[in-house]
């Protein structure tokens, strides 16, 4: 861990990214950092030193381009270089119980060579550090070192199946080999751009959809460590992106495309073994819906079903459909699954409304008055049952927008499943969408009301109009309310919820994002949690990419 022992009030940085302006006219300048021999030796900062002025350029002239004429979309712009690190000035006052790590994790860099990509999730996983002291910030960010990233790196080729992109076969035979690489999971990707979790035992790994893209990595200099091997013979190729994890455990979700259903399974902390829970096999259709992401309840695992589903045709494609790897069946319906974390046994299913969601953001048990569970109650944002929210999340809709409001609707929705047997649940929105724009994604809770009953969600919402959400909303499910923050034309990006240290309210505490702002510059934002009024906030020395998904790494 750093210290920060010294009274740096300035710091330089007269040399940091040299290759970032190689192609523009600037001299480079941060704020006041300067990064010299006595600075270094003064801050005990071997995070400063690690910055990164003779790695390679990564910056396609496209990418140029843009941040020339767009100055606001750096949040749909590739990271500019491969990895930075510095001390940031803050704004304002961070509480000093504050001290820890936020990572987050998300696909930054979507171009090789002359190559640009199509889709957002395909881009090269960039992995972006706060870390908190004292009241000080320091920012780093890298670029994970997946076999992905490199075969692209080196070959100047995809070289992976990504989301949307894949290798282009050279000549016939090639193809067929391609075909059985797939079947055999070693042409998909282990660019493990979605998120990252701290497992129970304190390791931190990145993850994608694929099992094989699950990489440890080391908090402190965001050093790829090595891929997470899970010891079991489970098998798979594919999981949920969103594990439930908590210090003493790891559930996920692993979909079977051949007999259609989700393998349950839970890891003990401190292990690499993944053990059966049970399984749920598949109501509606052909195949798997897709689980991005599912929620847990105190002793319910909750397996979503959705008419969005896995299809093993467009698997097997070179060129992205409409849906991707997936299709809309509306016909084969929505349904929800509730497994008893103990027994592996389906205590209820039922048919829901047609959902689309990508993530859930809580669920709880309700109870009678003896203590009887009557119902599970699973909240999600709900993109109103509407595939096209995938077509907006491609990069050039992302990078294109001119004032009409395109982004779907979308909602808190919660799902009731009744224990009573009945064959139905509900699904309706948890407050009215106005209260937030109608737009809804990219959610956090206090992590201490996971499975419980809980009054707050932080999310993205929308100021309209737009074509992405465009605000962060703090969302009061039991008000039904909703409080915005919004910066006019910044991409804010998940926001985090970190709670202090001995809070008796839920919301007692400070929530991170970090804005990639108009003038295609960016900044870490932290609301208080309560009032989810600004405290403070750091500007980055260049506007970074839109990022995922992240977690806390407390200080030891
Ligand atoms: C970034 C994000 O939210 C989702 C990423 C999803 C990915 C990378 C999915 C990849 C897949 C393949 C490469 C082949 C198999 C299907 C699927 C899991 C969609
Ligand atoms: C960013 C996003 C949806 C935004 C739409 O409102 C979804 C991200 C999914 C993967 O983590
Ligand atoms: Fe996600």
């Amino acid at each position: 861990m750093a210290s920060f022992a010294h009274s740096a009030t300035k710091i330089y940085c007269n040399k940091i990214l040299p290759e970032r302006f190689d192609h523009g006219k600037d001299e480079p300048h941060f704020g006041k950092i300067k990064i010299n021999e006595k600075n270094k030796k003064n801050m005990d900062l071997k995070l400063v030193t690690n910055v990164a002025s003779q790695l390679p350029v990564i910056v396609s002239p496209l990418d140029q381009e843009f941040v020339k004429k767009e100055k606001k979309l750096a949040a749909w712009t590739s990271v500019c270089q491969e990895r930075w690190e510095g001390e940031l000035v803050v704004e304002g006052e961070l509480p000093l119980w504050l001290s820890g790590t936020y990572l987050r994790n998300g696909p930054g860099l979507w171009h090789v060579g002359d190559y640009n990509f199509r889709h957002l999730f395909d881009g090269y996983a960039t992995l972006i550090r706060l870390h908190f002291e004292n009241g000080r910030l320091i920012m780093g960010h890298r670029q994970l070192e997946s076999d992905a990233y490199k075969a692209a790196k080196k070959n100047n080729k995809v070289c992976y199946r990504e989301f949307s992109e894949a290798p282009k076969p050279e000549n016939f035979l090639s193809y067929i080999g391609d075909m059985a690489k797939l079947f055999s999971g070693a042409s998909l990707t282990d660019n493990a751009n979605t998120g990252v979790i701290k497992l129970g035992d304190g390791r931190v790994v990145c993850l994608t959809e694929t099992i094989k893209g699950s990489i440890t990595i080391d908090p402190m200099t965001l050093d790829t460590i090595g891929k997470f091997e899970y010891s079991d013979s489970l098998g798979g190729l594919i999981h949920s992106a969103h594990p439930i994890v908590t210090d003493s455990e790891f559930f996920t979700l692993i979909p079977d495309l051949i007999n259609p259903g989700y393998v349950v399974v839970r890891m003990e902390a401190g292990t690499n073994e993944r053990k059966f829970i049970g399984r749920v096999s598949c109501r509606g259709g052909p195949a798997p819906g897709w689980v991005h992401s599912f929620p847990v309840t105190e002793h319910y695992i909750i397996v979503p079903e959705m008419p969005l589903r896995y299809c093993a045709q467009n698997l097997l494609k070179a060129e992205p459909t409409p849906l991707y790897k997936f299709e809309w069946h509306p016909h084969s319906k929505g349904f929800m699954h509730v497994m008893c974390k103990a027994s592996g046994k389906i205590v209820a299913s039922v048919e829901v409304p047609l959902y689309v969601t990508f993530h859930f953001i809580n669920a709880y048990e309700e109870k009678d008055e003896d203590g009887r569970v009557t119902a599970v109650i699973a909240d999600c944002c709900e993109h109103s049952a509407d595939t096209t929210i995938l077509d907006k999340l491609r990069l050039e809709n992302l990078r294109s927008f001119d004032g009409v409001d395109v982004l779907p609707d979308a909602r808190v929705g919660r799902f009731r499943i009744p224990f009573d047997g009945s064959p139905d649940g509900e699904l309706e929105a948890a407050l009215d969408p106005n209260e937030h724009g109608r737009g809804m994604d990219m959610c956090s809770i206090n992590p201490a009301y996971l499975g419980l009953k809980y009054r707050y969600a932080y999310a993205c919402g929308a100021k309209r109009p737009c074509n992405f959400p465009n605000t962060l909303t703090k969302i009061d499910l039991f008000e039904k309310k909703a409080k915005n923050w919004y910066d006019e034309g910044a991409v804010p990006s998940e926001p985090f919820f970190v709670a202090r240290p001995g809070a008796t309210e839920e919301d007692d505490g400070v929530v991170i994002s970090m804005i990639s702002d108009k003038k295609g510059e960016g900044y870490a934002l932290i609301l208080d949690g309560s009032t989810f009024e600004e405290i403070a906030r750091a500007k980055f020395p260049y506007g970074l990419p839109y990022g995922l998904h992240g977690c806390w790494v407390p200080k030891k």
